[in-house]
């Protein structure tokens, strides 16, 4: 079976991992990403739109300054190779679309780049006009300037976000290894394959193990099921398949496929996998019920408020027994503060301004 056909996958993100890009002595694997690319330009032809969430910078640089790589590298030496690599990522993916007659586009992201909502739907807009364009979208994070508290660290979550932003409808990580097993491969010979996987319980999650396997990347088989539970909550089926062979999207090979949970808005989807709340607002029984029950969240029910967000942040809404839901906050943590307990009427007294009619309005609201 070809994964994600241009037939029924409209939009396609295609991961690369780190040992996929670079040899283990430091050097670019040409012929295979021609081999690649080579697909990708048959896919576009055929009316598939494709981007690229494109590994390897770490890896490239650190060879290149002589660095460690991969999980021994300190954050500021991995910043160093990331800035050194990245440029030389870019010159071998444009050069390779190029040969393909295709443009290529380089976007690098950091993890407040799809969490803030305003910077989330302008980098939505920019992959959008690309794709429409017939260019080929090369994302990576920015790890020269992300430091650890604003990273993702892993690319698999951020093909997961970049195909959500994207509206695409398959994520295809290629990987040094062909799916998922039940054990980790590489230490247990006995490990058995799994081609499908429905819902992602404990005990899928339980199957990963160790960090990367290739000690290049940083994702490892827990951050590419961390990536499958975002794009499948979206609606988004993801699969793992081995880039380990030539032309990994036309010849068909064993692969583990996510199928997408449920059907969502795009708002939503990304509302309920949004990885950094700014902060919380606490709210009474009575709230937890509406807010259940498909309701805003009104002022009159909000007990307390954590975190300094600002108007359009990302928050939590806890209840009495945990966290009910994720949404943006209509008002900076101030105003909200002098609104808590009161009814809609007192509001504009309140605050000097017409007020909105909710705190958390249901439209941007997820419940969990
Ligand atoms: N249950 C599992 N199934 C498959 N691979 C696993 C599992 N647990 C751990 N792994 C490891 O995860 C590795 C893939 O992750 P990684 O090396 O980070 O790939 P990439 O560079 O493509 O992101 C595999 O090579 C394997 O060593
Ligand atoms: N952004 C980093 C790659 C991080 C990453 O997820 O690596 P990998 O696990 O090989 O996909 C880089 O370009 O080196």
């Amino acid at each position: 079976m070809v994964i994600f056909a241009p037939a029924n996958c409209a939009r396609l993100i295609v991961k690369v991992g780190s040992a996929l890009l670079v040899d283990p002595d430091g050097a670019v694997r040409r012929a295979w990403l021609a081999s690649l690319v080579a697909d990708i330009a048959a896919r576009i032809t055929a009316g598939q739109q494709v981007a690229i969430v494109s590994s390897g910078a770490i890896a490239l640089g650190a060879r290149r300054l002589g660095l460690a790589k991969g999980g021994r590298a300190s954050l500021e030496d991995a910043q160093a190779a990331a800035a050194t690599g990245q440029i030389a990522l870019s010159q071998v993916w444009a050069e390779l679309l190029g040969a393909e007659q295709l443009n290529a586009a380089q976007i690098l992201v950091t993890l407040d780049d799809l969490e803030d909502r305003r910077r989330y739907l302008n980098a939505a807009a920019t992959l959008n006009r690309l794709l429409g364009l017939g260019v080929v979208p090369v994302i990576n994070e920015n790890d020269s300037v992300a430091t650890e508290e604003i990273r993702f660290g892993d690319n698999d979550r951020l093909a997961a976000r970049v195909a959500q932003a994207a509206g695409a409808q398959g994520v295809l990580l290629l990987s040094d290894v062909d799916g998922l097993y039940d054990a980790n491969p590489s230490r247990n010979p006995d490990a058995r394959h799994i081609p499908q996987v429905a819902r992602i319980d404990d005990g899928i999650a339980a199957m990963a193990d160790g960090g990367s396997g290739s000690g290049m990347g940083s994702g490892g088989m827990a951050s590419k099921i961390a990536a499958a539970r975002i794009a499948t909550g979206a609606g988004i089926p993801l699969a793992i398949a081995s880039g380990r062979i030539d032309h990994p999207l036309s010849t068909p090979a064993r692969h583990t496929l996510f199928a997408a949970e449920r059907t969502a808005t795009a708002r939503k989807a990304w509302l309920a996998g949004g990885l950094t709340a700014k902060g919380a607002i606490h709210v009474d029984a009575g709230a937890a019920t509406a807010l259940a029950k498909g309701g805003s969240l009104l002022a009159a029910g909000a007990t307390r408020i954590d975190g300094g967000f600002a108007r359009g942040d990302l928050v939590t809404i806890e209840g009495p027994a945990g966290t009910i839901a994720r949404g943006l906050a209509e008002y900076d943590a101030a105003d909200v503060g002098r609104l808590l307990g009161r009814r809609s009427d007192e509001h504009a007294d309140l605050l000097g301004y017409a007020p909105r009619s909710a705190l958390v309005h249901r439209n941007h609201l997820a419940l969990l």
